[in-house]
């Protein structure tokens, strides 16, 4: 759907370049994170592929078109939730919503969406009045609400309870499933395991490691499985092997047969971990 090829990009009143030559493929269908510390480029590239910077060099084709050569209709196509929910504070979030709509030619169900959220009810409330959450929530509802092929998403559960970020999800999960495109944006990496069929990591402008979350896991995990056995005199041992050829590990296969085993499992490395060993950096949130 999406296709960069070295991409770069430089603020104009920087020296360095921000975005120093990434490449990367958003394929139809799939939810791609985009993920690394803070300030390395995740959003400056978001605003590349929407359109809202062009001073870009490198290759950006959107449905195998150049993305300059695209004009308005491109943004009937995508829905996109800033990082920093932009409402119109005076008015209503039912007016919000009117006022976005009359832009687009095609309408999501918003009365749905807004019950989904649980703002149905508020929804005639001033944004102002709104809490954080809401605003939140609200900044997803009309990221929604043209029904977008392709969704950009910048921290959509920042701000959230877990019961608000869980429908949030829910709702991300079931637009894949009905074919939509999500590119999301996240430091939670708990979201990343639950949502993202692909992920890319930035480290310094660069795209550091790109694959799914699974295969990244097996890449930098450590293929170990850990036991936990009581003794003859009831101290617990713990216990460490190598998963190959763990079926021919005799002091394994001897603590399997002959001990109280306690727990066992294999030792999985978590996506935190993977962040810290490819961006080099510990994570800001
Ligand atoms: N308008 C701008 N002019 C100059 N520099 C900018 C501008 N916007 C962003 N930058 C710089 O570009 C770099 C990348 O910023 P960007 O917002 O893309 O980072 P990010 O990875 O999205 O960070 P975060 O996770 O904190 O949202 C930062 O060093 C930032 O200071």
């Amino acid at each position: 759907m999406f296709l960069v090829k070295d991409l770069k990009f430089k603020y104009p009143k920087n020296q360095e370049n921000t975005i120093k030559g990434i490449s990367f493929e958003i394929k139809e269908g799939e939810i791609f994170g985009l993920l690394g510390p803070s300030g390395v480029g995740k959003s400056t590239t978001q605003k590349i592929l929407i359109k809202l910077l062009d001073d870009f060099q490198g290759e950006v084709k959107y449905n195998g078109k150049d993305l300059r050569s695209l004009g308005k209709d491109f943004y009937h196509d995508i829905g996109v939730g800033f990082e920093m929910p932009v409402h119109f504070s005076k008015l209503t979030a039912q007016e919000n919503i009117n006022f976005f709509k009359k832009l687009y030619r095609s309408s999501a169900d918003t009365d749905a969406l807004l019950k989904r959220v649980g703002l149905y009810e508020d929804r005639d409330k001033q944004v102002n009045e709104y809490s954080k959450g809401m605003k939140a929530r609200l900044n997803f509802v009309r990221a929604m609400l043209n029904d977008p092929k392709i969704l950009f998403l910048d921290e959509p559960t920042n701000g959230l309870d877990p019961k608000n970020a869980r429908i949030i999800k829910d709702i991300i999960r079931e637009y894949k499933e009905k074919g939509g495109t999500v590119l999301l944006t996240t430091h939670l990496m708990n979201d990343v395991d639950e949502l993202c069929d692909r992920v890319a990591f930035m480290a310094d402008g660069k795209i550091a490691e790109i694959d799914t979350p699974k295969n990244l896991k097996l890449k930098h995990g450590q293929r170990n499985v850990e036991v936990e056995y009581s003794n003859d005199d009831n101290e617990i041992i713990k216990e460490s092997f190598e998963l190959d050829n763990l079926g021919e590990n005799a002091d394994f296969l001897n603590i399997i047969k002959t001990k109280n085993i306690l727990t066992i499992h294999s030792k999985e490395t978590t996506l935190d971990d993977i962040f810290i060993k490819t961006t080099g950096v510990e994570k800001h949130e």
